[in-house]
């Protein structure tokens, strides 16, 4: 039997990153790994997580003062996936283990105040002598109450904290921290009859009058069938007190069962049988009999748009599931994947537990409790589903394993694609990436064997691809038209307008500030070392190559056409809706962006509303061209296709033809077949022509030589590093010293060390910011010596690996 536990504290301080030994009193002799625990900490209690037993006894230890979990919360997969996260992305062991406690932290707590173990009256009446009244009945009250918080207080008094701050000061007072479990189960009480009916109905009869609350009781019960519940007292208008009485008379028993809050109640769909495509039966025949062998294996199903994925996640999950094991879906954005969401409801019912950001704390808790009691077996959400308790873990499902949400960009800053890949294999279980638009990444590492590579190249039903046509804006502006819409777009849109068929416009207005673009001749400014466009920087009118730091400035005129339409900028969402309107006035258009999304749940209001009906036309930026299945929409408008290509991100191109293909994806999955027009001042760069060609392998080839002549994932990782500060020349200089610090270390001889360079938006909220990048072929190396130098501790510093964001 051991005595002592090695124990992780659950505060996020870096210069914590190590296990504290505590010993476990007898009472508690039954404490397990991957229990949460509360201990003393300093003069506080807080959370803290049991990674290991020790068989020594250690003299001296403080003890654990309060199991919090009697079932582990941390199963090994879960602690092992923590420490692999923490390895990886250089962060704390603590930091890690919270991603997988709903809230982060098991315990709340608050600051109170008591009376101290002993207490001077004699002098505490002298001090108080000159002080208001008010004074001794607050401290009459904590004495009487203790510990009480501030917030308890202020109901008492206007302005408690001064009193408090002078009984501390004297100590009169001592403060004491009142820790409470978070998410505790909800529970209803469960109100029986504990004497035959024919006794209640006696004892009825003699109540005297004025006990007619207890009477009520009574009748309720002797009228039930069976048993009540609180909430059906409530409605009795019998108290607590009443239940009380009578329990106490020996009348009545009360017991308390847990309630588990499921706030999603969505519409559940009827699916009717249908057959699997020969491709779906094809993916199908590969995953099954991986997911029944019990070892990891990793897919790639590359599926081009409305090709039938989610049935194929659907029947891989329903195998995980009749072998009893659990599986985790994971969606970029639980808003925008509400059919999803509803397809998998349909199929399993209250097996499913969905996690999305308006779930309360307590009700995470409840879901995940759910999870780990065996009693759902499904988590479908965004990338913090990953961390869910599923003992049972069978099967992980990325869809649009391409999105950049599933990068979390704070600490730590985990990818869940690789994530889940370390989780899946420490577990034995199948991880099935799906997209029509794979990651450069995911699909090199496909072809080198990684991932079992599945295509599915035909829409369900031989459905044809869209047509699309590419409009070259720089024609239009040559032909006389200065329309944000081009005529072609607009002869499309009045065609299927006529129809009564649907359309969705797609604004890609992303980075529009950052470059500077020629209207007349399509040329941005690029730096001639990087072929990456620089970054224009307003503030001091200047363009910057992010990645070798050259400078230009910024000129009048067009160096290719002399034209002076440069520094165009673009057009937002809202001229392009007074443009539709006046072209269109007769029709009903949405506009979908940041503007007219306040809450989270309006993108699937407006989507509902939209896929009813309710609207022709929907307007928006790149949430409109993502995962939605509305059969009667026949049209996609894409106003700038290349605005996204300019920015000074390597990803730049990826990121194009993954939004055009996945917008123009919208069109034609139903009966009626679709059209895409693509308006671009670019319509000879690759990512253009492979996305109107829904062409992925055209793209990946060109895409694969670009990323293998400049050294870029997936032929090396990149590691950001920033450097942070509210003054700009102490952040300039540690930037700078680090740099140099990099390019000597030993280990990093192999490394390239860019930079550093003012982050391209190098002031937030008065902080500056400026990048260092490091390009490594031997990123556990490079890791390594990051971790030697201190880094990952740096309260200035933030290092991300394997960064999505690069500027
Ligand atoms: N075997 C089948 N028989 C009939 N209809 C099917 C079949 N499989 C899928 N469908 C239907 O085809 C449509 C497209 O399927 P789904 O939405 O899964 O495509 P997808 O591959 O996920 O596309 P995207 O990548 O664009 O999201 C859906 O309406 C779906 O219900
Ligand atoms: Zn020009
Ligand atoms: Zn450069």
């Amino acid at each position: 039997m051991s005595n002592t536990v090695q124990v992780i504290v659950n505060i996020p301080a870096r210069s914590l990153d190590k296990p504290f030994s505590y010993t476990i009193p007898a009472h508690l002799a039954n404490v397990q790994v991957g229990c949460r625990v509360l201990v003393p900490f300093g003069n506080r209690k807080v959370e803290g997580f049991i990674i290991s037993l020790e068989p020594e006894k250690t003299e001296g230890l403080k003890s654990i003062l309060e199991i919090l979990d009697h079932v582990p919360w941390f199963d090994s997969n879960m602690l092992n996936t923590a420490r692999w996260l923490s390895d990886y992305y250089l962060c704390s062991l603590s930091e890690a283990m919270r991603l997988f406690i709903p809230g982060q932290s098991g315990i709340k707590t608050q600051k109170a105040y008591q009376a101290p173990a002993s207490v001077d009256f004699e002098q505490a009446a002298v001090l108080l002598s000159k002080k208001p009244a008010e004074f001794r009945t607050l401290l009459t009250y904590i004495y009487e109450h203790g510990p009480v918080t501030l917030t308890d207080l202020a109901k008492l008094t206007s302005d408690p904290a001064a009193m408090i701050k002078f009984f501390l000061q004297h100590k009169l007072i001592i403060s004491a921290d009142i820790v409470s479990k978070r998410g505790k189960a909800s529970v209803t009480t469960i109100i029986d009859l504990a004497v035959s009916r024919e006794t209640a109905a006696q004892i009825e009869q003699t109540l005297p009058k004025n006990k007619a609350a207890q009477r009520r009781l009574l009748n309720a019960l002797l009228a039930a069938p069976g048993n009540l519940t609180t909430a059906q007292l409530r409605s009795l208008s019998i108290t607590q007190d009443t239940v009380k009485k009578l329990a106490e008379q020996g009348l009545i028993t009360t017991r308390q069962l847990p309630l588990f809050r499921n706030s999603y109640a969505g519409g559940c769909l009827q699916t009717p049988a249908v057959n699997l495509t020969p491709e779906q039966a094809y993916a199908l025949g590969l995953i099954i009999p991986a997911i029944n062998t019990g070892l990891h294996t990793s897919f790639l199903v590359h599926g081009v748009t409305g090709s039938g994925k989610t049935l194929v996640y659907i029947r891989a999950v329903a195998e995980a599931r009749r072998l009893n094991r659990q599986a985790i879906v994971l969606v970029p954005e639980i808003a925008l994947t509400s059919q999803i969401v509803a397809r998998f409801k349909a199929a399993f019912g209250e097996d499913v537990v969905v996690m999305h950001s308006k779930l309360s704390v307590g009700e995470r808790h409840d879901a995940w409790r759910r999870l780990q009691a065996g009693q759902a077996g499904i988590v479908i959400g965004a990338r913090s589903a990953l961390f869910a308790p599923a003992g049972q873990l069978g099967l992980i499902i990325i869809d649009e394993e391409h999105e950049f949400t599933y990068k979390q960009e704070e600490t730590p800053r985990y990818h869940a694609r690789e994530v889940a890949l370390a989780r899946a294999r420490l577990a034995g279980a199948v991880v099935v990436l799906g997209s029509a638009t794979p990651a450069v990444e995911t699909y090199y590492k496909a072809r080198q064997g990684d991932h079992v590579f599945i295509p599915m190249n035909q829409r369900v039903d031989n459905t044809p691809m869209p047509e699309v046509t590419v409009v070259d804006m720089r024609q239009e502006l040559a032909q006389g038209r200065r329309s944000v819409i081009s005529q072609a777009l607009k002869d499309m849109l009045t065609e299927i307008l006529a129809r009564q068929e649907q359309a969705v416009i797609l604004l890609n207005r992303r980075g529009y500030s950052t470059f500077v673009l020629c209207r007349e001749c399509g040329h941005v400014l690029k730096c001639p070392h990087c072929d990456i466009a620089l970054v224009y920087h307003a503030s001091a009118t200047v363009l910057r190559c992010h990645y070798c730091r050259e400078r230009h400035t910024v000129p009048d005129i067009c160096p290719v056409c002399s034209s002076r339409y440069i520094r165009y900028f673009g057009a937002g969402t809202q001229k392009v809706e007074e443009a539709l309107a006046a072209a269109f006035p007769a029709a009903r258009i949405i506009r979908m962006d940041q503007d007219t999304t306040g809450g989270k749940m309006a993108h699937d209001k407006i989507l509902s509303a939209f896929a009813a009906g309710t609207y022709d036309i929907l307007l928006g930026t790149q949430m409109v061209a993502k995962g939605h299945d509305i059969p009667n929409v026949t049209a996609v408008g894409i106003i700038s296709a290349d605005t996204a290509l300019n920015l000074p991100d390597f990803r730049a191109a990826e990121k194009t033809f993954a939004l055009l293909t996945q917008a123009a994806g919208r069109a034609g999955r139903g009966k009626k077949s679709g059209r895409v027009v693509m308006q671009t001042y670019n319509p000879e760069h690759y990512a253009i022509i492979a996305g109107a060609g829904h062409n992925y392998q055209a793209f990946y080839q060109h895409e694969i030589t670009f990323r293998r002549q400049l050294h870029y994932p997936p032929y090396a990782n990149l590691v950001k590093i920033t450097v942070h500060g509210a003054d700009e020349i102490t952040v300039h200089r540690n930037a700078n010293q680090l740099a140099a610090d990099l390019t000597q270390a030993p280990g990093l001889a192999d490394a390239a060390v860019i930079g550093p360079f003012p982050a391209s938006v190098n002031k937030i909220k008065d902080i500056f910011r400026v990048n260092i990048l490091i390009k490594t072929q031997e990123l556990p190396t490079v890791a390594k010596q990051l971790a030697g130098l201190g880094l990952a501790s740096r309260r200035d510093i933030i290092v991300d690996i394997d960064p999505i964001n690069v500027l």
